[in-house]
């Protein structure tokens, strides 16, 4: 993909496709209640199709019509042994969520997916699940492909060691099928997607802090979600709204969790001209309108708490630290070693192409931001990272010359349409 550079202005609303967190559970819990749920703007990215694809081999018929996806659920003994092995492509969420459902079933089967799925540590939710009962196994003790042995489960305690809303996902959805109590405690503050759902689909859980308390019920009952816009998508139009002269975007129908609006957070601590206006709830998640006009940034530091509610943006944010005055320092967050790619490696050496200077450390990056010469058009890879490629195809707007992006093709995995609604915003297009 060629990216023109020197953007000239951004001006306009855009909507931004659905959250994809929130479709995959939407699928899940859908498949798992008893009668028929309607996903309203279902996110028709490769990851969430993966989730769609795997339902559909465990016996789940699911419709999908232009506006609205119908899943016809079988409630939580509905599921049948796959005749083929489960695919889930690129995505991380469908592989370590199912992990749980699937522990708690009457038959066996098998998880697989792509070359990055296979190298993505499972042995974090493997040893839970197995303390719950599950027999589940992965190739060298923990990666892609995955065996599980329907089992008997029973509840647990369980101190997370790390901050992940996949892994405390895939126990909440064993607790469903576990003898008592699963009490669940986090380190820091995940997003909790699954534990809104889960309550609105008519489960018992209860949240007090970082403490999650999950009893398992006779049935779930089926509901129409209205899936907000994702606000990992929002991000890339957010920073490009900052960093790109002469620009103000209206970004509308953004899910604002609070567990998600740390890439918010931290850009408002740099000088950002964010406002969040129109703030409403949409099927027990709130929702807002978010408008950003171009702004003078400053560099910060970014560690602990706030990192798991911004994780996905990082790629992003860094772009913007690239552009900021001064230096800012990004700490905790060796998780992005284990995403789709290795993203302190792969967006440090995108944004040193351009020109940047960016360090890496061993749980992060120091970035000394706005490089003498500005940024400068290049060849990047994207490492086949749809985050590392969308971000730098935001870098690129603001390089001088035309910018190349490797494998653009993986945005689709989370944001099908992104080209087309970044140039439908360009002044100078
Ligand atoms: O639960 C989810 O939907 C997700 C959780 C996060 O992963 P971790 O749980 O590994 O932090 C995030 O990076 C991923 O894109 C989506
Ligand atoms: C890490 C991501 O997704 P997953 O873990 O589901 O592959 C992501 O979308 O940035």
């Amino acid at each position: 993909m060629q990216i023109k550079g020197d953007c000239k202005g951004l001006y306009g609303s855009v909507v931004v496709p659905g959250d994809k967190s929130i479709s995959h559970r939407a699928i899940m819990l859908g498949a798992l209640a008893d009668g028929d749920t309607v996903v309203y703007n279902f996110l028709r990215g490769q990851d969430c199709l993966s989730t769609i694809s795997c339902f559909r081999k465990l016996g789940i018929d699911i419709e999908e019509f232009d506006e609205r996806i119908v899943v016809h659920g079988k409630g939580l003994k509905g599921l049948r042994k796959p005749e083929d092995i489960l695919y889930v492509g690129n995505s991380g969420t469908t592989i370590r969520i199912m992990m749980g459902i699937l522990s708690g079933q009457t038959f066996d089967c098998v998880l697989d997916g792509d070359d990055s799925i296979r190298k993505r540590p499972m042995d974090r939710v493997i040893k839970p699940l197995r303390q719950m009962g599950a027999v589940i196994d992965g190739r060298d003790g923990g990666f892609p492909p995955i065996t599980v042995k329907g089992s008997v489960l029973k509840g647990i305690n369980y101190q997370m060691p790390i901050a992940s809303a996949q892994v405390k996902s895939s126990i909440l959805m064993a607790s469903l099928y576990a003898e008592g109590e699963t009490v669940i405690y986090e380190p820091v503050k995940s997003r909790d997607h699954t534990e809104i759902m889960l309550s609105y689909f008519g489960g018992d859980v209860t949240i007090s802090g970082n403490i999650i308390v999950s009893r398992p019920v006779n049935r779930l009952q089926p509901q129409i979600v209205d899936v907000a816009g994702d606000i990992s998508s929002a991000a890339y139009f957010i920073v490009a709204g900052l960093i790109v002269p002469d620009s103000e975007i209206l970004i509308k129908g953004v899910g604002v969790n609070p567990t998600r609006t740390g890439i918010i957070d931290a850009l408002l601590n740099m000088g950002a001209d964010i406002e969040i206006i129109n703030k409403r709830i949409v099927s027990s998640e709130p929702v807002a309108d978010i408008r950003v006009r171009t702004s003078c940034l400053h560099g910060i530091t970014i560690s602990g708490d706030i990192i798991p509610r911004m994780i996905d943006e990082i790629p992003i944010f860094c772009v913007a630290a690239a552009m900021a005055e001064g230096i800012t320092v990004i700490k905790d967050a060796s998780e992005l070693r284990v995403k789709e790619s290795d993203r302190i490696y792969t967006i440090s050496r995108g944004l040193r192409a351009l020109g940047a200077d960016v360090r890496e450390t061993h749980d992060g990056m120091v970035i000394y931001g706005r490089p003498q010469n500005g940024f400068n058009a290049s060849t990047v890879k994207s490492f086949k990272d749809h985050r590392v490629a969308m971000s730098m195809a935001i870098a690129a707007l603001v390089a001088k010359g035309e910018t190349t992006i490797e494998d653009f093709e993986c945005v689709d995995i989370s944001f099908p349409g992104f080209i087309e609604i970044l140039n439908g915003i360009r002044r100078d297009i």
